[in-house]
């Protein structure tokens, strides 16, 4: 049976991608609470939605099928029955403070159609919705001028953090920040309940009940047998090491994955803030990485007897790179041109966050016009999408998408 989760590579064409419209959860920010939120502004909502149907429209039209997160949810909630339980898990990860508020979300939450109530979820719910009166000391003293009985969910339009697709199968996350952990919660559903997903074969290596953290973000596929994981402020070395321990005694086809260590800062939260794959032997990358002699911390796990696993540390990453793809000449395109003004700033609004719908065809945010010029000149097709408002969450067309199925590269 063919898994309906099927992703070899960074760069096959892509045929079918799962997306998250922005809704009412970004608008739910406030300057009190955005950086907590892991946002640095508040955006338009009607113009983000804008600029995101864009980008979606502009996927359909290179072939890509679309589907979207809050819409499975929702299907996944009724195929399996489990609005309650799932809902019951929502809120106890959501820091209630009493069981009393608990029963009364309960009741708010569980009364609508399983599309709003999981629509009134991510985009959080305040406390003016509800007639709450409560006498327990937990409520009378909980802070009276905190909007939100829950939070709202704000990155979840960056569909590739809280799970990523690998091989017949996927890494459903636990995330670093409390404002993200309960994202991954819809995929697990979604994995177990959704018709298209549920009883069809398809591999969780790593679920999202670890200690250690782990963000799709940071997971590269670079082609059947070989992944490329960020030690980032957002994965841990240890979650590493526990996904390889699975992978290479699971038969997953995955024998060998280069650890790529990158600075621990907002900029670069995650490696693919910072590196992309874009053709067979071509990459961006934001020089702010490497050090003075272009090295990059790299340590290379594969497996070794009896369950070890093999690690050895390198700094050339060119050539691990070149070495692991097989290919005679491998090159690493400098976001911003490497220049010391323009790569910060490009990089910052994602200029190395290329998302490839083919080899050599990536999709990249308008505004970082010198990165899309220095990618054309290496002939690889650029397809820019507009991006004032969907920037202000930081993150570019590799966040905003997590593929689902994506063709095989020839050998
Ligand atoms: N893969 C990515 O880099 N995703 C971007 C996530 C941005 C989001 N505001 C966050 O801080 O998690």
């Amino acid at each position: 049976m063919t898994s309906p989760v099927h992703v070899t590579s960074e760069i096959g064409t892509l045929k079918t991608v799962l997306l998250k419209r922005p809704g009412k959860e970004v608008e739910n920010l406030t300057p009190d609470i955005m950086g907590r939120l892991l946002f640095d502004d508040i955006p338009y909502l009607p113009e983000i939605q804008r600029e995101h149907d864009f980008f979606a429209k502009t996927l359909q039209d290179n072939g890509v099928e679309t589907i979207y997160l809050e819409t499975l949810a929702a299907e996944a909630l009724d195929a399996g029955n489990v609005k309650e339980e799932f809902l019951e898990k929502m809120l106890d990860e959501s820091g209630l403070v009493s069981s009393t508020l608990h029963a009364a979300l309960k009741e708010y939450l569980l009364s609508m159609e399983t599309q709003d109530m999981v629509d009134k979820i991510m985009a959080g719910v305040r406390t003016n919705e509800i007639d709450y009166k409560s006498n327990a000391l937990v409520d009378l003293s909980s802070s009276e001028d905190y909007p939100f009985f829950m939070d709202p969910m704000p990155n979840l339009y960056f569909t590739r953090d809280p799970a990523a697709s690998m091989g017949d199968g996927l890494t459903i996350n636990r995330m670093t920040f409390a404002a993200r952990r309960r994202e991954s919660l819809f995929m697990e559903y979604i994995m177990e309940f959704h018709p298209r997903f549920a009883n069809k074969g398809v591999n969780v290596w790593r679920s999202r009940n670890h200690l250690d953290r782990m963000e799709g973000g940071d997971e590269l596929i670079l082609n059947d047998h070989v992944l490329a994981i960020g030690i980032s402020q957002r994965t841990s070395a240890r979650s590493i090491e526990e996904l390889a321990q699975v992978l290479f005694a699971k038969h997953s086809g995955f024998d060998k994955i280069l650890a790529i260590k990158i600075p621990n800062n907002r900029a670069m939260m995650h490696l693919d803030t910072v590196f992309t794959m874009i053709d067979y032997d071509k990459f961006t990358i934001h020089p702010g990485i490497q050090d003075n002699g272009g090295n990059v911390d790299t340590f290379i796990l594969e497996p070794g007897k009896d369950n070890h696993i093999n690690i050895s540390h390198r700094t050339d990453l060119q050539n691990v790179l070149r070495e692991v793809l097989k290919v005679p000449e491998l090159i690493l395109i400098p976001v911003g041109n490497g220049d010391a003004v323009v790569a910060p700033r490009e990089q910052w609004n994602d200029g190395s966050n290329t998302l490839a719908i083919a080899p050599n065809t990536v999709v990249t945010y308008n505004r970082n016009y010198v990165s899309n010029e220095v990618l054309r000149s290496y002939g690889i097709k650029v397809i820019e999408v507009i991006s004032a408002e969907l920037s202000r969450g930081r993150g570019g067309p590799r966040c905003m998408s997590m593929p689902i199925v994506r063709e095989d590269l020839k050998k």
